[in-house]
Order: C-alpha cells, then structure tokens, then sequence
C-alpha cells in the first residue's frame, strides 16, 4: 500500500488507513481495466521488443503491415487483425480495448453538423442504405447514431471480419437498433453495399500505411454514388506542430500494431488525390486533434 499511495493509487489520510483516489477510481472501471488486459498480456511483449525490431529494419519508418513488431514479436506471418481473428481472447480483449479507448469522448454526431451535411439536403428512403460503418468493431458509433436520429429512414449496416461479427453477436443490442451486421473483408470483398448516403470509417485508415489504406479507399469509391454518396473519415488529423498527446500516442500504438500511422493535412490529401476521392472539407474543432475528413466521388465532368 505504501507503493500504491506513493504513485498516487490511493490516499492515506491516517496511519494504515486508505481512501481510493480517482486514478484508482479510474482504473476499476471496464474500459481501463480492457486497455491495461489486452496491453500487458498481448502487446508488452511487442513494445519490449521494439528496440530490437527497429534496428532490424534499419531505424525506418515501419511500412509493412505483414512485419510490425507484432509480427516480429509474436513470430507471424499474417497481418495483425488476421492473428486476432485466429485467436479468440485476444480479439475480445481487444475489442474491449477499443471500446475503452473511445472512453467518453464525444460521438461524432454531438459535434458534427449531421442534419444538414447528410440528412436534410437529400430524399432518404428506409429500405436504402443511410449508413455504412466499415470496421465498426462491436457498433457503438451506429447505436448511437440511431438514437440520436430515430425517425430518420434508411438502413444502418456494420460492416467487419466474419471473426469480429461472430464475437460481437449479443455484445450489444444491435437488433434493437436496427443495425444489420455484414460480414465482410475490405481486402478481399467488394464492397457489397452499393449507393449508400454514407461511408463511414472510424480509426480504421491509421491502422494502415498508404499503399493499404489507398486499396480500401479504392473499394470503397466504387460502390459510392456520384452526386450522392459521402466517404466520412473520422481520425486524428494532426497538426503541423505540438500535435497533443493522445494523438502522439495512437500514432506510436498503431505503428506498433500494424505499420500503421497517424496523417496530418497533407497527408491526407495526398491519399485522397492518389485515390481519385474529393475532399470537401476538413473538420477540426476538437482539442484532441480527432478530426472528419468529410469526401466524395466526384462528378465526371468536374
Ligand atoms: C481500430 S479498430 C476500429 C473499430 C471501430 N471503428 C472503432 O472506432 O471503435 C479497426 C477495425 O477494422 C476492422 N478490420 C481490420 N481489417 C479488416 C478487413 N480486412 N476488413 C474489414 N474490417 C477490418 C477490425 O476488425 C476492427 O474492428
């Protein structure tokens, strides 16, 4: 108990007497206690190892997904996500990790101007696709759309590996919300889901250097409706300089899972120009650097 008061886990207003504090409040709740599970029994073997993996690549950027130091870590040969399909706890774990990691921070729905970027400019019908969250893990972004914008017709559909929609069947109501569940692999798939309002894409492009993320982007553009289809990309848009914490952070996190990385400004643009996709606008408004690169397909006489 004296390590735990001394680093700040608990109090000690009396002798031997001991009063929890809010970093060990914090640390009893679900989503901390997912991050640190899946971290110190699947990824600390890798962040040990990074030393030894980065001098074997020469000290250069990690631009393989088949050889980040997960792979170099855990011995693999397939990609990452791959790795978490074939083995089941460590999947849960890390989904549980990721619904840890989004924490409370806002939805993109409470900052994003949804009504009039999506929904009142155009006709929906209910039997049509609205929304398509691609890599959607266990569907919180989709629930809570559907509960910010009941009335609104059209069809939410998650989109994930087969491994993944296995194991967040019963995860959460996703029956309630209406949400239809597609099983599907953005490599090998094409995208089944034609004309749909929305693509959406959260923390799912950083997982992947460029060369990747631009195939996924390319399967996506053919299935958008040009005039109507929107590609909504929410990720940490870094800044040119003092990128904040948690940005930095994720950035380190992703080259450690899969070669991927965290894009400023340019870099974006330079994915979306080698794709061919429209960017309408950039949306920045948070502190934390997490921001939508709002796109399209674009018309053929543009
Ligand atoms: C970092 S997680 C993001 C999950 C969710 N969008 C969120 O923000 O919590 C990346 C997601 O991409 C999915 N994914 C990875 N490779 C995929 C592939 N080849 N096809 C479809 N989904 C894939 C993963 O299973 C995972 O759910």
């Amino acid at each position: 108990m004296r390590h735990l008061v001394a680093n700040g886990f608990a109090e000690e207003p009396v002798q031997r007497e001991y009063l929890p504090t809010a970093l060990s409040k914090e640390m009893v709740q679900i989503g901390s206690l997912a991050i640190v599970e899946s971290l110190a029994i699947d990824f600390l073997p890798c962040i040990q190892k990074l030393p030894e993996y980065l001098k074997s690549i020469n000290y250069c950027n990690p631009d393989d997904p088949l050889h980040s130091p997960v792979q170099y870590s855990h011995n693999l040969t397939i990609d990452t996500f791959t790795w978490l399909g074939q083995n089941p706890d460590t999947l849960r774990r890390f989904n549980s990790f990721m619904e840890g990691y989004r924490g409370n921070r806002p939805h993109w729905s409470d900052w994003f101007p949804v009504r009039e970027r999506i929904l009142d400019s155009q006709v929906l019908a209910q039997n049509e696709p609205l929304l398509v969250d691609i890599g959607a893990g266990r569907g919180y972004d989709l629930i809570k759309f559907r509960s910010r914008f009941p009335d609104i017709p059209g069809r939410l559909i998650l989109q994930d590996l087969p491994t993944v929609i296995d194991e967040i069947q019963g995860a959460y109501d996703l029956k309630a919300a209406g949400v239809e569940t597609i099983a599907f692999n953005f490599f090998a798939d094409i995208q089944p889901v034609q004309d749909a309002r929305v693509y959406y894409l959260k923390s799912v492009l950083h997982d992947w250097p460029d060369a990747k993320a631009a195939f996924i982007l390319n399967n996506i553009k053919h299935a958008m409706k040009p005039g109507y289809s929107k590609l909504i990309i929410e990720e940490f848009i870094l800044p040119e300089k003092n990128a904040p914490s948690l940005a930095c952070m994720t950035d380190l996190a992703v080259m450690l899972f899969s070669s991927g990385l965290e894009r400023n400004r340019q870099r974006w643009t330079d994915l979306m120009t080698l794709t061919g996709l429209k960017i309408l606008q950039f949306w920045v408004p948070r502190g934390d650097g997490m921001g939508i690169i709002e796109a399209e397909v674009p018309l053929f006489d543009e």
